[in-house]
């Protein structure tokens, strides 16, 4: 994977949500972490394309986010913090096929990668339930299912663990540990990130620290001590 921001940047109206910046990510599994309101979401919103940069460009493999907005979201899937937004049929199997069917595959290659995917998450059980019905975890693997199965390169979850009991938290952690995808994972949970390759830390809408996590932790501890 190759994601490049080129002086690329997002304003709101006169609020400036990330400040124009350059660089380059090429680590599988990369962290985003900074204080609420630092510029996390809109900077990951800008890598599928869900937010057009105000300034510069964004590239995904060369890519641009704008121009060739939808072969972008075909690589980058996106995860939502709150995943029970993302689930849009009622039955879990019928939702996690839904982004096959828009493709227009064919009845049996759709139903194969169906069970594929509830098998690699060990969720076969769920796929008849409705997933209002799941808990927290159930739907956040759910969801991770529902994005994977369309197979993306890249894997952008927004606070996956979030809300979620010391069970649930685990298995998503694990879950993640084994994705074989590229995953930038935005996160409060410190523990979750300590492993990755690298982390970028936002604050007030800058890059202020990017290296390994254990380097980026302690610049994080830094601002956020009283
Ligand atoms: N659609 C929008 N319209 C106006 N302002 C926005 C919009 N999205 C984000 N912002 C503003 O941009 C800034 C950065 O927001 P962002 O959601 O990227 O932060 P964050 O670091 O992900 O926060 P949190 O940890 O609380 O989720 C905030 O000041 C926010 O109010």
């Amino acid at each position: 994977m190759d994601i490049r921001f080129e002086q690329a940047g997002a304003t709101f109206g006169d609020r400036v949500a990330v400040e124009p910046l350059t660089l380059s990510l090429t680590e599988r599994r990369i962290a985003i972490i900074g204080l609420n309101g630092s510029g996390k979401t809109t900077f990951a919103r800008m890598i599928n394309g869900l937010v057009r940069p105000t300034t510069g460009h964004v590239t995904i493999n060369g890519l641009d986010t704008v121009g060739d907005g939808e072969d972008v979201r075909s690589q980058v899937g996106f995860i939502f913090q709150n995943p029970q937004n993302q689930i849009i049929l009622p039955i879990l199997r019928e939702d996690i096929a839904l982004g096959l069917k828009t493709r227009r595959l064919p009845v049996a290659v759709v139903d194969d990668a169906v069970e594929a995917i509830l098998a690699r998450f060990g969720i076969e059980h769920l796929a008849a339930r409705r997933a209002h019905e799941l808990s927290g975890g159930e739907l956040q693997l759910a969801a991770l299912a529902s994005v994977l199965v369309t197979e993306p390169e890249i894997v952008i979850l927004d606070e996956p663990t979030n809300q979620l009991d010391l069970r649930n938290r685990a298995q998503v952690e694990t879950t993640l540990r084994l994705l074989d995808e590229s995953v930038l994972v935005i996160s409060h949970d410190l523990a979750l990130i300590e492993d990755f390759d690298r982390a970028l830390m936002f604050h007030e809408g800058r890059l202020a620290a990017d290296g390994t996590p254990c380097e980026v932790i302690a610049e994080y501890r830094k601002i956020a001590a009283p």
